[in-house]
């Protein structure tokens, strides 16, 4: 369990992470999930002691974490996976941390094995590309056979193949009652990754709940719906102040009606409908419309 009481990090004027509160609990997988420069990176090297807070705490099994030695039998973490000495091979540099950290030799072939290394055990680190040097940073975060793990990011860098491995990995690792907390900037990623998903935007808490909730929020809610006459449908529902997109595919979005109020239009004015659906807001666009204000690095209009 992971546990941030109103945590708050300022870099002279720049406030990274501001009075964050939030609870991550085992047995589930948790997303980290904001737009580039939101502070997740702060945020989980706060709760690795790796930065101090500005104010605010943040305990790992109800103590911070800095307080306890043999840090890699408690938690476990993949944040830059470069940050690793290129000059070593993965054996040694796994048997390095395992001795610091008291923890069996065998951990490392095992973990080797686990990650799809094993063959590359001995080869420099410095020539893994960037998928296999992931794949040793989540070595190093399995390592200590931790209860709570966090990942920065882990997704970067891997083939289809890896992220599906992964995914599994992450849902086997919950299965087993330990607490995931996982990172990213992008929600396709955490759609099929995570249980729940923690929300921030420039440092605050956007939202803490399930997927299903998350997804609950997008306001925008639209019909599809299909007629051969899309003129005359256009007509009825936008004098009644609807709005219409034309569809490639030969459909119209409607924004503004509901479907009833739409098939009751068409039913009065004699239009045939091939097709009407509701569609509510996806996740990708509940995280557009929700974090729209804490995007730190717009995009302009393309030209
Ligand atoms: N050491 C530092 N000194 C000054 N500002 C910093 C420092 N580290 C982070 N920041 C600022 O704090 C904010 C949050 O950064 P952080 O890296 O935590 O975000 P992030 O959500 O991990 O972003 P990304 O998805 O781009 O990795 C940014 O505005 C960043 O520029």
């Amino acid at each position: 369990m992971i546990e941030a009481n109103e945590l708050t990090k300022r870099y002279g004027r720049v406030t990274a992470v501001n009075a964050l509160s939030f609870t991550v609990r085992p047995g589930l997988v948790t997303g980290f999930l904001g737009p580039n420069g939101a502070g997740k990176t702060t945020t989980l090297r706060m709760i690795l002691g790796l930065n101090d807070p500005t104010s605010g705490t943040v305990t790992v099994d109800g103590y911070p974490f800095r307080d306890r030695s043999r840090g890699l039998r408690h938690v476990g973490a993949l944040l830059d996976a470069h940050d690793v000495h290129g000059g070593r091979s993965a054996v040694a540099h796994l048997s390095a941390l395992a001795r610091s950290n008291a923890i069996p030799r065998r951990r490392v072939d095992e973990v080797l094995e686990e990650v799809g290394l094993a063959n590359a055990a001995r080869r420099r680190i410095g020539g893994f590309s960037l998928g296999m040097k992931q794949r040793l940073g989540i070595a190093t975060a399995l390592l200590g056979d931790p209860p709570v793990l966090l990942f920065d990011e882990p997704l970067n860098g891997l083939d289809p193949e890896g992220v599906l491995w992964l995914r599994g990995m992450f849902h086997r690792l919950a299965a087993e009652g330990r607490t995931v907390f996982v990172s990213s900037h992008l929600m396709t990623e955490m759609e099929h990754t995570a249980d729940r998903l923690i929300v921030i935007g420039r440092g605050e808490l956007i939202a803490s709940e399930s997927l299903t909730e998350f997804a609950a929020r997008g306001t925008r809610q639209s019909v599809t719906v299909r007629t051969p006459d899309p003129a005359a449908l256009t007509a009825v529902v936008t004098a009644e102040g609807a709005s219409v997109e034309p569809e490639d595919d030969g459909s119209c979005t409607v924004t503004g009606l509901s479907a009833a109020r739409i098939s009751e239009l068409a039913f009065d004015h004699r239009i045939m409908l091939h097709e009407i659906t509701t569609r509510s807001s996806s996740l990708e666009e509940a995280f557009m419309e929700l974090t729209a204000d804490s995007v730190e690095y717009p995009a302009g209009e393309p030209r």
